[in-house]
């Protein structure tokens, strides 16, 4: 077969079996299988470096350690959220939302505790991503964010999008992460969401892939020559697209719903391999969205329910105790 052919399939193959694994976590074939198929495509773009695009598999532990960090201006404003922290502040937002649109649907989402990024995708390749910084200009980590086996390089169709997602840091990675920071004497992070900055924001994207780093989508920003009609839509063609979607995304018909779907998670909270500090109600209606629009600076057709911090101590406070 002809180097170029073999490239292509190569490539295929290995971004099938990363999405397998690390998007649907069920994967098909061994560590050692996919280690062969990797080692091969890298030998043949050694040989024909012609043949080696920047979408390639083998290019996620990218170049060089960075001087700094370009700043990045987004394509679409990354909002922030207002809180509700009680029943009642939930329902206030219920009636505004229906005064302003009439009876809406919701949709009840986990709030992950990581940090924002968007991801740009020109006709189906991962160009750049960038951390939210002020909800205006952040910072381009584009080549950190390719050591994230779980973000594609390259999607299902050759479509033009701008998607947002929380990057985190699951709590057993977080825990061992310090256990070895301590065995070397250096200062530990205090909380997932820290050390998930802490390791999405280095210059090294080397450091960066050591650091079982995950994300979650949770936005569809912008796409080019499609329309959708509702949120839960938009999240069903990302994850056919090969995104690894906001896994709890409920739909609910009214506030009641919303405000029982919010007491299942609060229960599922401890249960999950990764912390969330609330839930995210949005309105599941795009047009309705449209009409409600946002305030300078969080949308008003989405609200957080923040639970009551019940964060066990990290380890840090244990030693000082000691
Ligand atoms: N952290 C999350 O899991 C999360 C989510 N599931 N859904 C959204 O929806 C955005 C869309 C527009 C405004 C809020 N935002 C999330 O996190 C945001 C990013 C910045 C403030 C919140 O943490």
């Amino acid at each position: 077969m002809d180097p170029k052919e073999r490239i292509k399939e190569l490539r295929e193959k290995i971004n099938y079996h990363n999405y397998r694994y690390y998007v649907l976590d069920q994967p098909e074939i061994s560590d050692y299988e996919y280690d062969m198929l990797m080692r091969e495509l890298i030998e043949l773009e050694e040989k024909y470096p012609e043949l080696k695009t920047p979408d390639s598999p083998s290019q996620r532990v990218g170049g060089e350690p960075l001087k700094e960090f370009e700043p990045f201006t987004h394509v679409v404003p990354m909002l922030s959220l207002a809180n509700a922290f009680s029943e009642g502040e939930l329902r206030d937002f219920d009636r505004r939302v229906r005064e302003a649109v009439g009876d809406v649907e919701y949709v009840v989402e986990l709030k992950i505790d990581g940090l924002s990024v968007e991801l740009i995708y020109e006709k189906g390749i991962f160009t750049v991503g960038s951390t939210r910084g002020d909800g205006i200009v952040g910072e381009n980590v584009t080549q950190n964010l390719k050591t994230i086996k779980s973000i594609p390089l390259r999607l299902k169709d050759d479509v033009s999008l701008v998607v947002r997602g929380e990057v985190f840091m699951p709590r057993a990675s977080f825990e061992k992460l310090n256990e070895e920071r301590e065995k070397l004497g250096e200062s530990l992070f205090a909380n997932p969401r820290n050390a998930a900055a802490g390791s999405l924001r280095q210059l090294d994207p080397k450091v960066t892939a050591k650091r079982d780093l995950d994300i979650f989508i949770f936005n569809l920003q912008k796409i080019e020559g499609r329309k959708f009609k509702t949120h839960i839509e938009t999240l069903e063609f990302l994850n056919e697209q090969g995104f690894k979607i906001i896994p709890i995304h409920k739909k609910c018909s009214n506030i009641d719903e919303v405000i029982k779907e919010i007491e299942e998670i609060r229960n599922l909270r401890d249960k999950l391999p990764y912390d969330i500090d609330g839930a995210v109600v949005k309105v599941n209606d795009l047009e309705k969205r449209e009409i409600l629009g946002q305030t300078a600076k969080d949308p008003r057709w989405a609200i957080a329910f923040k639970y009551p911090a019940e964060r066990k101590k990290t380890k840090v406070l244990d030693i000082i105790v000691q």
